[in-house]
């Protein structure tokens, strides 16, 4: 029968390809997400992340490769995976003419609750989107940060023990974010599965157990995101800021490893103090510096070359 062993992975993909037309979004990944973990794709845009997801959702076609959902072939058993999973996309679509509550009642209903549990359910996801209050307010007015809580809510009705979410705090400000991140580590502990897209690294540090990298369709590394920063990064950072096109001074020397931005020179080392003590004694005079811990802006840089966010 269908179905996953409590041991064997969630989602499992080998060699999997998107195609579309003759460019592939998606050029052989190999991925395993466990049970109860939160697992991230970190990436730019065009990456690959959303058309990855959208084959674990089964809403769209594997052009090559092997892919099983909650034990199942999305091309065999879709509607089943699709009954048992939860999406937040990257744009809300709730429905403005109907209310906040209405948004989860209907959508309940659609799931084929009855109209009494619909609307228990639909209370119980208010409280959890901490919307109680707006339960018969229009959606339109609502602030971003409350729409997404609300889309999130709502792909919850079925009780899925996986959610995919795709970029879900793109746009919102500090606050909403860390009001959405706080909702997502109590699902969490709740024991549902979460795979989650951003192309913001301080999400993907604070909400993911694993991640993989991708960049161009592929997968460039994989691991904790304190075991890429270990693997991929020095200990400290040390960033000089430089007026754009003003020349780059001779700083290789101060460090394990130099990246030259456009406004800013990175140096990789184990102590940024001292390099930048090394770098002062030589007559370099940045506009600022700072000493940071890596991070997997850092990471990503090392693998690619290139920032995560322009
Ligand atoms: N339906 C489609 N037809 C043709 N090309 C597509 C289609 N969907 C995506 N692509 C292309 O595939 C590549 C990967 O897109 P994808 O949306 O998966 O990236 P992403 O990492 O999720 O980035 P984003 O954050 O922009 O969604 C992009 O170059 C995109 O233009």
């Amino acid at each position: 029968m269908h179905g996953v062993h409590e041991e064997s992975p969630l989602v499992e993909a080998k060699a999997l390809v998107k195609r579309f037309g003759d460019f592939d979004a998606v050029r052989g990944i190999d991925l395993e997400v466990r049970r109860g973990e939160a697992f991230g794709f970190l990436g730019p845009n065009g990456a690959g992340k959303s058309s990855t997801m959208r084959m674990i959702a089964s809403v769209s076609p594997r052009s090559e490769g092997e892919l099983r959902v909650l034990g199942m072939d999305p091309s065999v058993h879709g509607p089943h995976i699709r009954a048992r999973l939860g999406v937040v996309p990257q744009q809300d679509n709730l429905d403005v003419e109907l209310t906040v509550r209405q948004n989860l009642q209907v959508y309940a209903r659609y799931f084929g609750l009855s109209r009494a549990t619909a609307r228990a359910k639909a209370t119980e996801l208010l409280d959890f989107a901490q919307l109680s209050d707006r339960a018969d307010a229009e959606v339109e007015p609502l602030s971003g940060g409350m729409k997404r809580r609300l889309t999130i809510a709502r792909s919850l009705v079925n009780d899925p023990e996986l959610l995919l979410l795709d970029e879900p705090t793109t746009g919102l400000d500090p606050q909403a974010r860390h009001l959405l991140w706080d909702r997502l580590f109590r699902l969490k502990a709740q024991g549902v599965t979460l795979i989650i897209t951003t192309h913001y690294m301080d999400e993907a540090e604070q909400l993911c157990d694993r991640l993989v990298v991708m960049d161009g369709g592929r997968i460039v590394a994989e691991g904790s995101p304190a075991g890429l920063i270990a693997r991929y990064c020095t200990r400290e950072v040390l960033e000089l800021r430089f007026a754009p096109g003003e020349p780059v001074p001779e700083v290789a020397d101060l460090a394990d490893r130099v990246e030259v931005l456009p406004d800013r020179i990175l140096l990789y080392t184990a102590e940024g103090e001292a390099a930048l003590e090394a770098a002062h004694g030589r007559g370099v005079r940045p506009l600022s510096s700072l000493v940071r811990r890596g991070t997997l802006e850092d990471v990503f840089l090392h693998l690619t070359g290139r920032t995560l966010v322009d």
